[in-house]
């Protein structure tokens, strides 16, 4: 094995399985550029795709991934096709050398600018918990749930890069001691390990995307925490949902891996009982084979498996444009909180600890209901990726500093 850069070890991070697309500056390059993630390495796309003279290189020689999302898929294929033969193609090691930097000397930025941003609830595990803790008097499942994927609109200017630090909310809430609400910094600050989705090619209003032209019109996915104040959010949410418990921050990962890195991890979804209406129904399995996990401080506190959600994200797409809204470039949707059946599976701590009921014990002798602050919290995920590879998702993180 040489020292070349472009041999990577059959087991290292960003194999090329994963090819996943990012923007980052160094500290003696502050531009943003796109870089494509390889083992220790990162490409600098748009000069590897001029100096190799590619017809893609306008799309990718920008300040983020923006042009490449609008380029659409025939684009998208074309230059993961020709990523994949510049990095494992020894023929092309010496030009493809000098657009390669460290890993490590990275800074890693929002990739794309963030159009619209909708959170749906599609993991039964999850809303069947949280049903049991917010309405205990009532069916966990809303009658509603198993005929259409519930999502609510988010806030998409308070979408973050994962490193950003989250100050913990202030707001209103209404303990159960008290008659009237109380004002003041959040006690109840959770996390919300998800996935989140971002589309490329826009619609315009009128037109529907149906379950089987998924492919066509979202480019990627990426690891998303959806911060949650459970007590802004529990006083707030009835009857128009989650306002201000969900709106101060949202962290991304900062690595989009392209959705044709994703044909080894396509499973069937659970099965849907009732058969969803016609236009939820598809032709192919869009379930995912994601597994999460969930750090607090670095200790490992849950396993959420991707592959139980009840709602694909085919059938998310299909169901926001059902009635005709279109979609931009940039538009995110995320999966909703990622829980499976067992305790260790769940994606927050609401369900964690039974909405505070039941703490976590962390191995370092403390114990957590909620996040405390300088707590930090990272999600990371993989995939299986062709032929016993892997996909990685690389990380996404951030870390609570004290209300203002
Ligand atoms: O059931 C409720 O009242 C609220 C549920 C949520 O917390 C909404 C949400 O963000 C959905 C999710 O992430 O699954
Ligand atoms: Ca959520
Ligand atoms: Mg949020």
């Amino acid at each position: 094995m040489s020292d070349s850069p472009l041999d990577i070890a059959p087991d290292a991070r960003f194999g090329p399985a994963t090819l996943p697309y990012g923007v980052y500056s160094t500290a003696s390059d502050p531009r943003t550029r796109v870089g494509v993630a390889y083992g220790d390495h990162v490409l600098d796309l748009g000069s590897a795709a001029r100096a190799q003279g590619a017809p893609f290189a306008d799309v990718v020689d920008g300040p983020n991934l923006d042009a490449l999302l609008a380029a659409g898929k025939p684009v998208w294929d074309e230059v993961r096709a020709a990523l994949t033969t510049w990095l494992t193609d020894p023929a092309h090691a010496d030009a493809v050398r000098p657009h390669l930097v460290e890993r490590a000397e990275v800074t890693l930025h929002l990739p794309f600018t963030v159009a619209d941003y909708v959170d749906f609830y599609a993991s039964e595990h999850h809303a069947t918990n949280v049903g049991r803790i917010f309405r205990p008097d009532q069916e966990p499942l809303t009658p509603n749930w198993k005929h259409l994927p519930i999502g609510y609109h988010g806030r998409s200017g308070t979408i973050v890069a994962s490193g950003t630090d989250i100050v913990r909310p202030t707001g209103q809430r209404k303990p159960p001691t008290e008659t009237t609400p109380v004002f003041g910094p959040s006690v109840r600050l959770d996390i919300e390990a998800e996935v989140g989705f971002v589309v490329g090619t826009p619609t315009e209003m009128g037109e529907r995307v149906g379950v089987d032209d998924f492919a066509d019109h979202v480019f990627g996915v990426f690891l998303l925490n959806d911060w949650s104040s459970r007590d802004l959010q529990a006083w707030e949410y009835v009857p128009l949902g989650p306002f201000l418990g969900k709106s101060f921050a949202t962290s991304i990962s900062p690595w989009v891996v392209p959705l044709s890195a994703l044909e080894a991890a396509r499973v069937e979804q659970p099965a849907q009982d009732p058969e969803p209406l016609p236009y939820l129904r598809g032709s192919q399995p869009w379930g995912l084979d994601l597994r999460l996990e969930v750090r607090l401080n670095g200790y490992l506190v849950s396993s959420p498996p991707f592959s139980l959600m009840y709602w694909t994200a085919a059938q998310q797409l299909a169901h926001m444009t059902v009635n005709g809204a279109s979609l931009r470039t940039g538009d995110v949707y995320a999966s909703g909180t990622v829980s499976g059946p067992e305790v260790a599976q769940r994606g927050c701590l609401l369900e964690l600890t039974w909405s505070g009921k039941e703490p976590l014990r962390l191995p370092d002798g403390t114990e957590r209901t909620f996040l405390e602050d300088g707590d930090e919290v990272t999600i990371t995920a993989t995939a299986p990726g062709p032929d016993g590879t892997r996909v990685d998702f690389g990380e996404v993180t951030g870390r609570i500093l004290p209300a203002r």
